[in-house]
C-alpha cells in the first residue's frame, strides 16, 4: 500500500512545492487549514502528516493534539518560522515527530519524511500480524517473519533507503528483491552487487564507473553500477567490506545523487534506490571507528533486522519441508517427510548458516535418502549432533546407500567445511589473511563459505 502525506499549510503555493518535492515518496494530499487538515484525517488513512504552525483558522498544535489523541502511530511533523522555535519545542514534548524550520532545504526534508515514514512502518508492524506461511519467495509464519512481511510492505512503495542486517543465509538478498518487487521500480531490473566479492582494488571503478585512462587497465569509458542501476533499485550486498574511503564517496552519490566516474570531472545525475545489507554489527563497527558515520545516517533511515533460523525455531519444520517437497522429484527421491527423530535434530541445531545451510541440508538428505521417510541418518553429521542414531557406525550403512559420485561428493563437501572452519579460527574470522594461507582468491574463499554454509563472523568472536 502507498503510503499517504498530508501536507496542511494556508499558502497555496508552499502546498504546490511540497506535494511535487514528496511526491516520490507516496501520495500526497493536501488541506489549507486546521479544519479540512482534521476532515483528511477522518477521510482517509494518512501515513505521515507535515503541518504549518500559524494558519488563518487556528494553530498546528490543534491538529498535532487531535493525531495524538485519535491516530497516536501518525508521525507528526511541524513546519515553522525561525522565531516560533520555542512553540516547535513545545510541539515535541507533545508528542510531534520533529519540527523543520523555514526556509528548509528540500533535500534535507524528503529524508525528514522518508524517516517519518519509516518510522510509521515500524509503528505498523506492532498491529495484529496476519496469518500467512509466507511472502512471496519467503517461508515463514514466525511472528517475526510476519514482521519482516509487514515492513517490507510498508517501505516497498516509499523510496527510503533500506538497510538489512542479519547473519549470513538469513535471506537477505530475498528481501531486497521482495521490495524492489513491490516498488514503483519494478519494472526495471534489480542491479545486485556484493561488495565482498569484487577484488578491493577493482570497487571504485565498478560501483561508480570510469573515464578511458584513467588507470592502468581502463581501455575505454565504463558506466559503474550505479548507472547501470537508474530509475531502479540498487543493492548492495555486504556493504561492511567497503574501506572508508569508498564509503566516503557512496555517502557522498547518497546525498548529491549524482556521480563521477574516476578520471572524469562532470557529475551525473542518478534516480537510483539503495538497499544494502550487512552481516556485520554496523551499530559496533561505527562505535569502533571502522564504519563512517554518516554513512550510518543515511542508511539507517530504515533498518530491517533478519532474525537468525535459531531464534525462530517454529519456522524450521515448515522450511524444511517445503525444501524437501521442492528438491526430493529432481533428485529422484520418494522423500516426502521427517522422522521425528530427523525433525527433533533440525530443531535443536544451532543453524550458524540460517535458511542457506537448512536448504542445503534438506538437498543433500533428499539425495541421499532411500525411504519415504528423511531419517536422521541422511542428515549432515553436525546436524546429526550428539545423538546415539547419529554415530559414525549408522553414518556408514548410511554412505553405502549413495552412488561413488554422491558419496565422493558428500565427502569433498564435508571436508571443505571442515577446512575453512579450521582456517578461520587459525586467523581469528579475517578472510584475507586465511584465504592467502589456502592459496584462494579471496572472493573464491567467500564462496566456498557460502557454500558450506559458513560465516567468518562467527570466528571472530
Ligand atoms: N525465508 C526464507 N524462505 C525461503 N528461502 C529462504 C528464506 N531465507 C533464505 N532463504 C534461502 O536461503 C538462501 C540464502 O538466502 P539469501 O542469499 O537471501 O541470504 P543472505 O542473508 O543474503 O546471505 P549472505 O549474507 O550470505 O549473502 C537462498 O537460497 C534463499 O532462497
Amino acid at each position: 500500500m502507498k503510503p499517504t502525506i498530508l501536507v496542511v499549510d494556508d499558502k497555496p503555493n508552499m502546498t504546490a512545492m511540497l506535494a511535487k518535492v514528496l511526491g516520490k515518496l507516496g501520495r500526497v494530499v493536501t488541506a489549507r487549514g486546521v479544519r479540512s487538515a482534521l476532515e483528511a484525517l477522518e477521510r482517509e488513512p494518512i501515513t505521515v502528516v507535515l503541518c504549518d504552525l500559524r494558519m488563518s483558522d487556528g494553530d498546528g498544535l490543534e491538529v498535532l493534539r487531535a493525531v495524538r489523541a485519535r491516530w497516536p502511530g501518525v508521525p507528526f511533523i511541524l513546519m515553522t518560522a525561525y522565531a516560533t522555535v520555542p512553540t516547535a519545542v513545545q510541539a515535541m514534548r507533545e508528542g510531534a515527530y520533529d519540527y523543520v524550520t523555514k526556509p528548509f532545504e528540500t533535500d534535507a526534508l524528503k529524508a525528514l519524511v522518508e524517516r517519518a515514514l519509516a518510522q510509521a512502518a515500524v509503528l505498523h508492524e506492532s498491529h495484529e500480524p496476519r496469518d500467512v506461511d509466507g511472502f512471496g519467495a519467503m517461508i515463514g509464519r514466525s511472528p517475526a517473519m510476519r514482521r519482516v512481511y509487514q515492513l517490507i510492505e510498508r517501505v516497498a512503495p516509499t523510496d527510503a533507503t533500506v538497510l538489512i542486517l542479519g547473519e549470513t543465509g538469513t535471506g537477505k538478498e530475498l528481501v531486497a528483491r521482495a521490495i524492489h518487487e513491490r516498488s514503483s521500480r519494478a519494472p526495471s531490473r534489480l542491479v545486485a552487487v556484493n561488495c565482498a566479492a569484487i577484488p578491493r582494488s577493482l570497487i571504485e571503478s565498478e560501483l561508480f564507473g570510469h573515464a578511458r585512462g584513467s588507470f592502468t587497465g581502463a581501455t575505454s569509458d565504463r558506466a559503474g553500477l550505479f548507472e547501470e542501476a537508474h530509475e531502479s533499485t540498487l543493492f548492495l550486498d555486504e556493504i561492511g567490506e567497503l574501506r572508508p574511503t569508498i564509503q566516503a564517496k557512496l555517502t557522498r552519490v547518497l546525498e548529491e545523487r549524482s556521480v563521477r566516474r574516476i578520471g572524469e570531472p562532470r557529475e551525473r545525475k542518478v534516480d537510483v534506490r539503495v538497499i544494502a545489507a550487512t552481516h556485520r554489527d554496523v551499530r559496533g563497527m561505527v562505535k569502533a571507528g571502522s564504519f563512517r558515520e554518516d554513512l550510518w545516517f543515511r542508511l539507517n533511515v530504515c533498518v530491517l533486522e533478519l532474525p537468525p533460523l535459531r531464534e525462530r525455531a517454529e519456522d524450521i519444520p515448515l522450511l524444511a519441508q517445503r525444501f524437501l517437497a521442492e528438491r526430493a522429484p529432481h533428485a529422484g527421491s520418494s522423500a516426502t517427510r521427517f522422522s521425528d527423530a530427523a525433525l527433533s535434530a533440525l530443531n535443536a541445531y544451532r543453524w550458524p548458516g540460517n535458511v542457506r545451510e537448512l536448504r542445503s541440508a534438506v538437498e543433500r538428505a533428499a539425495i541421499i535418502e532411500t525411504t519415504r521417510e528423511i531419517t536422521l541418518g541422511s542428515l549432515p553429521p553436525e546436524i546429526q549432533g550428539g545423538s546415539a542414531a547419529g554415530a559414525t557406525g549408522a553414518r556408514d550403512t548410511e554412505l553405502a546407500k549413495l552412488t561413488y559420485r554422491e558419496a565422493v561428493d558428500a565427502s569433498r563437501a564435508e571436508a571443505s567445511r571442515r577446512y575453512l572452519e579450521a582456517v578461520l579460527k587459525r586467523f581469528f574470522g579475517d578472510v584475507t589473511a586465511a584465504a592467502e594461507h589456502a592459496g584462494i582468491e579471496r572472493e573464491s574463499f567467500y564462496r566456498l563459505l557460502r557454500r558450506a554454509g559458513l560465516s567468518a563472523d562467527e570466528f571472530r568472536k
